[in-house]
């Protein structure tokens, strides 16, 4: 049983640090997610044990559930179906866990995210084995919220396969929970960024998991319906900063000068207010770039307060002063302390002068985009990730009017194994050709290539007619997953009616797709010797690596 999630990061336009003291903020979904895929093990896997696979850190955590057993005690166990704290005590238990692996001193921030996840696991799922796989187009740390779409993709993936909540299974493609059901992750989502941020708001994880644009006060959410363009620039400073510590830092501040502070953020929540009542949905588009005016205008006043709060940085002034070259108006969004800076690109704006600001901040050595405001939030797809893929390929053999492939087990159960076998290999260091022959010396050396035929009930001897096409592609992201498969050298087995059936296999940044003929020699009930292989690389941009392996070892 499997099933993905995805939630989506965020920009706060006004009221950041201010709204965890009661002021209003707005903030938007932006179309940057993170994504989780949870896999519980059939009983024949004999597998005993919780995986977490964090692929944008390249970490691996695993324990057998049964040591999570004996650490976490039966009175900490919680319902699926009502939110729960974790207690100092038991943040204490779950770091027991996450110090019994090692994390680098430079991905240290990672550890309080792992006991988030052990948290939200236990909580829902209790200690049942299973493979949970995060990656995320979201940067880690820079005030896009990426700890909280972390939070709410796993809290809908582990929700989604839990008795708490009801959703449609059989349904194609990314579904938006009911409002129940969103609430209930959202609330989940909200205990695991306790863990990780210590005092948040809950901005971040609303706007990731009800998507949209919102205004948020005291924990109460308002939907702003908008027609208004907003086209915001992103530039990540690239300087690592700690939310935490940025947050707790500001309340110190209010401690030290609480009349001061007060008027800050009663000023913010003005602030938020009126950005929130501009922008709203009106008809009357006459005034619409006074509203653009005047949304740069606030902007910059929230900027000037955020300052006042210490959140600041010499890389966000940078953003500040290269932009007002332009006549542009930035603020730093998030927790500030480095991060990332919105920049309002107004509508009459050519696209001459955008490129010109781009090209001067990235010359400062910062990265700039501009991403979609406002989308859907937490979604979730029951599809497989491979059934997706073969349904990929079988569109593209249609347009060539060739039949659909149809799957077979035995070559499936080969690709599952190759992929295993590929998975700890770097797409980097596949390059240069494969082994074409059957001496052990030269034989591939990504697969026990007799282990495998034998296990997966293959006949070494007559199987003579089969093709495997692995392919290397960081995170697995699926659009780039399939154009490996239709764009390159590989579209031409794909593209040949003698192959009927397929096996599709997936391990870390590893796919392997097999695939079988109709003839005696190619079902993979029987066999052969290896023919020839080649590694070619693909012209994605990205580092991608293909093998082909004609014939069975
Ligand atoms: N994709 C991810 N993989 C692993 N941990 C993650 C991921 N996304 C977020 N986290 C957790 O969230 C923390 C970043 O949160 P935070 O500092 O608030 O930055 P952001 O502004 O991006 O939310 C990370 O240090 C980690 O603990
Ligand atoms: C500073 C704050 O307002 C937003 C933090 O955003 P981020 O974690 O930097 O993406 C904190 C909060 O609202 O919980």
């Amino acid at each position: 049983m499997e099933v993905r999630a995805r939630a989506p990061g965020k920009i706060i336009l006004a009221g950041e640090h201010a709204v965890v003291h009661g002021s209003a903020a707005v903030a938007a979904s932006i179309a940057l997610y993170t994504s989780v895929s949870l896999r519980f093990p059939s009983p024949s896997d004999n597998d005993d044990t919780l995986t977490l696979h964090l692929m944008d850190v390249g970490l691996d955590f695993s324990w057998p559930v049964g040591r999570i057993k004996a650490v976490l005690p039966a009175s900490v166990n919680s319902i699926a179906s009502s939110p729960t704290t974790c207690s100092p005590e038991t943040v204490k238990l779950l770091a027991t866990l996450v110090e019994e692996h090692t994390i680098p001193q430079e991905k240290s921030g990672i550890a309080s995210g792992v006991i988030a996840f052990l948290w939200l696991y236990t909580s829902i799922q209790g200690s049942k084995p299973a493979t949970v796989t995060v990656s995320s187009e979201l940067p880690l740390g820079s005030g896009l919220g990426s700890s909280a779409a972390f939070c709410v993709s796993i809290s809908g993936a582990l929700l989604a396969l839990s008795d708490s909540v009801k959703v449609e299974s059989s349904q194609d493609g990314w579904v938006v929970f009911g409002e129940k059901e969103q609430q209930l992750a959202n609330k989940w989502a909200f205990e695991g960024e306790k863990i990780i941020h210590g005092k948040p708001s809950g901005i971040d994880n609303s706007v990731s998991t009800f998507g949209n644009l919102i205004k948020f006060k005291s924990g109460a959410l308002t939907c702003i319906k908008s027609n208004m363009i907003l086209k915001m620039l992103i530039t990540n400073t690239n300087v690592g900063r700690n939310t935490k510590a940025l947050v707790a830092g500001v309340s110190e501040r209010k401690i030290r000068h609480p009349d001061a502070m007060s008027s800050v953020f009663t000023a913010v929540d003005s602030i938020s207010n009126e950005l929130a009542s501009i922008i709203q949905s009106s008809d009357d588009h006459d005034d619409d770039l006074e509203k653009e005016q005047r949304v740069e205008e606030l902007m910059e006043m929230n900027q000037g307060l955020l300052q006042c709060m210490g959140v600041s940085h010499a890389s966000i002034e940078t953003v500040l002063r290269t932009t007002l070259k332009y006549k542009l108006t930035s603020k730093l969004t998030g927790a500030g302390g480095g991060g990332c800076v919105l920049t309002l690109l107004p509508t009459l704006l050519s696209a001459t002068v955008i490129d010109k600001v781009i090209e001067e901040l990235e010359q400062c050595g910062f990265q700039c985009f501009i991403a979609e405001i406002g989308g859907n939030g937490l979604e979730i797809c029951f599809n497989d990730e491979e059934d997706n893929l073969l349904q990929g390929i079988n569109s593209f053999r249609q347009s060539r009017n060739l039949i659909a492939l149809s799957k077979n087990d035995n070559a499936g159960c080969m690709a599952d194994e190759i992929a295993e076998a590929l998975e700890d290999k770097d797409c980097s260091t596949m390059a240069g050709p494969s082994t074409t022959t059957t001496t052990s010396a030269t034989q591939p050396r990504y697969a026990n290539y007799p282990d495998v035929v034998k296990k997966c009930d293959i006949d070494i001897n007559t199987t003579a007619d089969g093709v495997i096409l692995p392919v290397c592609v960081p995170k697995r992201v699926p659009t780039l997953v399939l154009t490996n498969y239709t764009q390159s050298s590989y579209a031409s087995y794909l593209n040949n009616s003698r192959y009927t059936g397929v096996g599709i296999g997936k391990e870390k940044d590893w796919v392997v797709v097999v695939l079988t003929t109709d003839a005696p020699s190619g079902t993979f009930s029987n066999v052969a010797a290896p023919r020839q292989s080649t590694v070619v690389r693909a012209s994605q941009g990205l580092v991608v690596l293909m093998a082909v392996w004609f014939g069975i070892w």
